[in-house]
Parts: C-alpha cells; sequence; structure tokens
C-alpha cells in the first residue's frame, strides 16, 4: 500500500493465495457497459465481456483505437461510470454496487490524471494540489506540509506559487500528478496523460510515472493509443478493440509475440515511425508497381536476428536489405526489432513470412518502398 491511510480493504493486506500471489487490486468480472442516453436514442455499446485483473503493484497500459473503449473502461474504476453488467472490485470493494457516500471514500483512494491536465487556472501549483486535501479538510498546517512534499517529490518546489498559465506542458502535467497523489491513493489512472506532450516530456512524465510505481508501490492504469507509452511504463497490456479486450497479457509477451491483428498494426505503426525519417515518409500502404515490401521483425535477445537474414538468403533464396534495426529493453529483456526490404518477385514476402514465423520470430509487413528509393540506400 502506498498511503499511511487505511486501505480500501478494512482487512489488511491482499490476500495471498498457496503460491504467494496477490489478490488483483482492480477486477472486472464479466463487465459491459451500454450508453443508453435519451429516451428513443440508440443504445451505444462500448463494453462487452471485460474480464481484467490488475495485481497490486503493478502498471497496466490498455491501448486501443479511438472509440475501442478505453475511457469507459477507466471511469468504471472510479465509479464515474457504471457497468449495465458484471462487477467492477477496487481493493475488493464493489465499487460498481456502491452508493454515491461510499463511492466519495473509494474516489479518494482512486487518483486521476488527465490529458488537458485539468488544473484550476485561479490558483496556484500549490493551491491546486492543496485542493484535494482542502475538500477532505486537512488541518492547513499538514496541507502546507503536504503539498511542498508533493511538490518535491515531482521536481517542482521552484514552482509552487506559479500559475497554471506560467507553465509548460510538461510541468502542469507535475502539477495534476502531485494533485492526484495529495490523499496518498492506492490506483492512479491515467487518462492519455502524455498525448498532449512533446517526445521529451513525455519521456520525462513516464519516468516519473515509473518512479512512483516503483518508490510508493502505487498500482496504474494508464489509457494510451501510442504503444511507445505502453513499452516504456508498463507490465502488463490490454489491447482493447470494438470494446472487446483481444489480447493481454505480460508486455515483453504482447510485444515479441502479438496475436491480435490489431496489436500487430499498432507495433507495425510504432515501428514504422522509428524507422529514419526519410524512409518512414516515402513508405507507401498500397503496393506500387515495382516496390519493395517493407517487414518489421521482433526477436527477442540482442543478437537473435544475426543469423536469421543470413538463414534467409541461404535456405529461400530471399536476399533481404536491413534499413534500420533497434535493441531496447522492456522490463530490462533485452527486444530488438528490425526494418528489412524484400526483393521484387512472385510470393516474396509470403514465403518470407512463413520462413521467419517458422524460426519463432514475428514479422509483419508495414509498407512498401519505391524500389528507387531503396537503390539508392543499398547503393
Ligand atoms: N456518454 C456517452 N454516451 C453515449 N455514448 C458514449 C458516451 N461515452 C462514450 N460513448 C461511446 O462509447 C464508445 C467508447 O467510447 P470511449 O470514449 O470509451 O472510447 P475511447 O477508446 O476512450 O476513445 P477515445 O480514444 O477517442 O477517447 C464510443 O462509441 C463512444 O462514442
Amino acid at each position: 500500500m502506498s498511503s499511511a491511510q487505511a486501505p480500501l480493504r478494512d482487512d489488511g493486506p491482499p490476500a495471498a493465495d498457496a503460491d504467494g500471489h496477490t489478490a488483483p487490486l482492480i477486477a472486472f468480472e464479466g463487465v459491459s457497459k451500454t450508453y443508453v442516453g435519451r429516451a428513443g436514442a440508440v443504445p451505444v455499446p462500448a463494453l462487452s465481456g471485460i474480464d481484467l485483473a490488475v495485481p497490486t503493484g503493478s502498471v497496466l497500459g490498455v491501448i486501443g483505437r479511438s472509440g475501442a473503449g478505453k475511457s469507459t473502461l477507466i471511469r468504471l474504476v472510479n465509479g464515474l461510470e457504471r457497468p449495465s453488467a458484471g462487477r467492477v472490485l477496487v481493493g475488493g470493494a464493489e465499487v460498481s454496487a456502491l452508493g454515491e457516500g461510499e463511492l466519495r471514500a473509494v474516489r479518494a483512494r482512486v487518483g486521476m490524471i488527465f490529458q488537458h491536465f485539468n488544473l484550476l487556472s485561479s490558483r496556484t501549483a500549490a493551491g491546486n494540489v492543496a485542493l484535494p486535501l482542502e475538500i477532505a479538510g486537512r488541518p492547513r498546517a499538514a496541507i502546507r506540509d503536504r503539498v511542498a512534499e508533493l511538490l518535491a517529490l515531482v521536481g517542482l518546489e521552484a514552482q509552487a506559487g506559479r500559475y497554471p498559465a506560467e507553465l509548460s506542458g510538461g510541468q502542469k502535467q507535475r502539477v495534476g500528478i502531485a494533485r492526484a497523489l495529495a490523499t496518498a491513493p492506492d490506483v492512479l489512472l491515467s487518462d492519455e496523460a502524455t498525448s498532449a506532450l512533446d517526445p521529451e516530456t513525455t519521456r520525462s512524465i513516464l519516468a516519473l510515472l515509473r518512479r512512483i510505481n516503483r518508490d510508493l508501490g502505487l498500482t496504474i492504469v494508464l489509457i494510451t493509443h501510442e504503444m511507445s507509452v505502453i513499452r516504456a511504463v508498463a507490465d502488463r497490456v490490454a489491447v482493447l478493440e470494438h470494446g472487446r479486450i483481444v489480447e493481454q497479457g505480460d508486455v515483453f509477451e504482447v510485444f515479441t509475440r502479438p496475436r491480435a491483428e490489431i496489436t500487430r498494426t499498432l507495433l507495425a505503426a510504432e515501428m514504422g515511425l522509428s524507422l529514419p525519417p526519410t524512409l518512414a515518409g516515402r513508405l507507401t500502404a498500397a503496393p506500387l508497381a515495382g516496390a519493395a515490401a517493407v517487414l518489421r521483425i521482433a526477436f527477442r535477445g540482442p543478437h537473435a536476428s544475426d543469423p536469421i537474414i543470413a538463414r534467409l538468403a541461404r535456405e529461400t533464396g530471399i536476399e533481404a536489405n536491413i534499413l534500420s534495426g533497434t535493441v531496447d529493453e522492456i522490463g530490462g529483456q533485452p527486444f530488438g526489432s528490425l526494418a528489412v526490404s524484400l526483393p521484387p518477385g512472385p510470393d516474396v514476402t509470403a514465403r518470407a513470412v512463413a520462413f521467419l514465423e517458422a524460426h519463432g520470430l514475428v514479422a509483419d509487413l508495414v509498407g512498401y518502398l519505391p524500389r528507387s528509393e531503396e537503390d539508392r540506400r543499398v547503393a
């Protein structure tokens, strides 16, 4: 538990089973949500049959395209929405069955940060962080000390007296994080918290979230439409499509063995972005005449890809050109991806993909490169 206050459960720390696994802090059991709206309006199914368990102290990333149901899912955790069917449990309490009074107590244990920060423009950074403590009726001196502690935690001691209009986007989000942590919650919900930030600021905010998770043991659920966010901060990922979880698991497993089509597409999009800009800008979705197919190959371990490109050439006669390659880490494990272009010829793409997958790698077509560009690159 991150907090000095009573946890949501009043029976001590989460129960452990015989194998020492703790009960999930958040659980969705057969949850569906349909928005009914005005009389006569067509009901909108937003989530269907969601089963999800978020272990205490973990970071779950929920990814999906616009309209997939991400916001609905996160709003069910703090009771801002109620399910049409199923149960949502937080710390053993069935949020979906609580009355307004009890819900208020739960919400004090669940902090939230937002894409557009949602700060009060009339209050300073310190004033924004103090707000939840004032609402909770804390004594003035305790509020002052707690606000100073929180601003130090997010690296904003020097900005305490500044108004939101005088802060950068990253600083505003740091104030948002400090405010969300004010009542020492057990859970932090992040609704696209880095979507309005530039890449460098995004990295620093994600690093801050990771540090808070590690140092305070805070359980984090974040929603995003970017795989790079998941990779940077999450332990586990759930992929949502049309209101259903189509894939979930350990981030390393899902990145290196994506099963659902949507997961592969999202990973390929990220890979496309990590190509050198001159190449990425020339990548086309359609196979123009004479274009070279570009594959993304995911592999585990720093050297796992080296022999496979040589073997592809030797065993199938397909000579792939390496366009770019990265080796990264997910949760301390090396994970790499290569972009290669393939020579022209009948069935070359299908044969290459089949060969690579037969050797335990994941290969996805990310697009096509005009042959002249590809030749120039190789020359
Ligand atoms: N209050 C509401 N009333 C009616 N329909 C809604 C409401 N909120 C969301 N929806 C619908 O539910 C579906 C899921 O929406 P939701 O906002 O959860 O998706 P999302 O994945 O968060 O999308 P985005 O990334 O665009 O925010 C969409 O079809 C949306 O139009």
